[in-house]
């Protein structure tokens, strides 16, 4: 039998309004139906799926700025960050399906309520770290790391709907992988703050393997600490994950993401893992999608244990005929 010394909670986020296209919303339902509950009771994971959140759509809710759904996308936010602060206070290692990245000011926010010490691994093509003032969209999904980290506080409005948190990250505690659309707004941040980040041309001069060990190095050396694992399933090469709303060319190698969450797992510090922007509307033909959805249960079992050598949970030794 399997000592099922972990457990799991999946929590869908079934939430599109920090972006303008339609269909990420069905991002959870997308994951799950590609056998996500499945593959991880095939782990040594206790799988308790809480199955998804209920956001209310507000209707006064005009623009901050060009900034769209500002309250709705807060108040979202809200109601995860209790969810996700509730699953990981109830010992639960904690798998967010998104819904787009805007998912995750609730989500590192519920997180840090239980785990103030933990460091924040975000894998995008994007940074994600436009200010409103910075924007070029005004969308919330590539605004989300500004609201989380405490050294971007005197360069952020007051964005109505959000009012009910404050800043807690520092920027030596996140480390960026993946990163190959950077705003011009994005990277004098970036540069100004000090953020270690990893792009596209990085992992081709280093390798991730080499990528790997200095984020860890970075983030754990001094202390270990809880790891929450933002995952925007466009940091993979649209080739392997199409189904996304703001694909960009020349993405992670299937074995990059797969090494990326294996290392993840090996530290045993993974706490909380989104993964977001999976958009089973935008596939072209039904295998894009599919495509797209068993990459996502793919990242996730990754990082939850399962290894492409194999393992041996059932079997303590090899079975002898009587
Ligand atoms: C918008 C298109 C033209 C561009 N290639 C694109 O995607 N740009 C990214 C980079 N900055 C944009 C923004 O802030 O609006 C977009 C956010 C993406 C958010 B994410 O969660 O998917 O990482
Ligand atoms: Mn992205
Ligand atoms: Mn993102
Ligand atoms: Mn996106």
């Amino acid at each position: 039998q399997q000592n099922r010394s972990q457990s799991v909670a999946i929590l869908g986020a079934p939430f599109s309004k920090g972006q303008k296209r339609r269909g990420v919303e069905h991002g959870p339902k997308a994951i799950r139906d590609a056998g996500l509950v499945e593959r991880l009771s095939n782990l040594d994971y206790a799988v308790h799926d809480f199955g998804d959140l209920t956001f209310k759509h507000l209707e006064k809710d005009e623009h901050f700025m060009h900034v769209p759904f500002p309250r709705t996308v807060g108040r979202a936010n809200q109601l995860l960050s209790g969810a996700v602060s509730g699953a990981v206070g109830a010992g639960h290692t904690c798998i967010m399906l998104g819904g787009d990245h805007s998912l995750a000011i609730g989500s590192v926010e519920g997180h840090a309520q239980q785990c103030p010490d933990l460091c924040l691994i975000w894998v995008d093509a994007h940074a994600d770290i436009n200010t409103p003032l910075t924007s070029p969209s005004g969308n919330l999904h590539g605004q989300s790391v500004a609201f989380l980290l405490k050294d971007l506080q005197n360069k952020m409005p007051e964005v109505p709907g959000f009012s009910w948190m404050k800043p807690f990250l520092s920027a030596r505690d996140l480390v960026y992988i993946g990163l190959r659309d950077v705003d011009p707004g994005e990277h004098i941040i970036l540069k100004t703050l000090g953020i270690q980040y990893f792009s596209m041309r990085d992992i081709d001069r280093m390798g991730i393997q080499r990528v790997m060990e200095v984020t860890l190095d970075h983030l754990l050396a001094r202390k270990q600490r809880p790891i929450h694992l933002s995952f925007d399933i466009d940091a993979f090469d649209p080739s392997l994950a199409p189904a996304t709303g703001t694909p960009v060319n020349g993405g992670l190698t299937y074995r990059e993401g797969i090494y990326v969450t294996e290392e993840i797992h090996n530290t045993g510090l993974l706490s909380v893992m989104d993964v977001v922007e999976v958009n089973p509307t935008l596939g072209a033909t039904p295998e894009a999608v599919e495509a797209t959805t068993s990459l996502a249960v793919d990242v996730i079992a990754s990082a939850l244990g399962q290894t492409r050598e194999g393992a041996h949970i059932a079997f303590p030794k090899i079975p002898e005929p009587k």
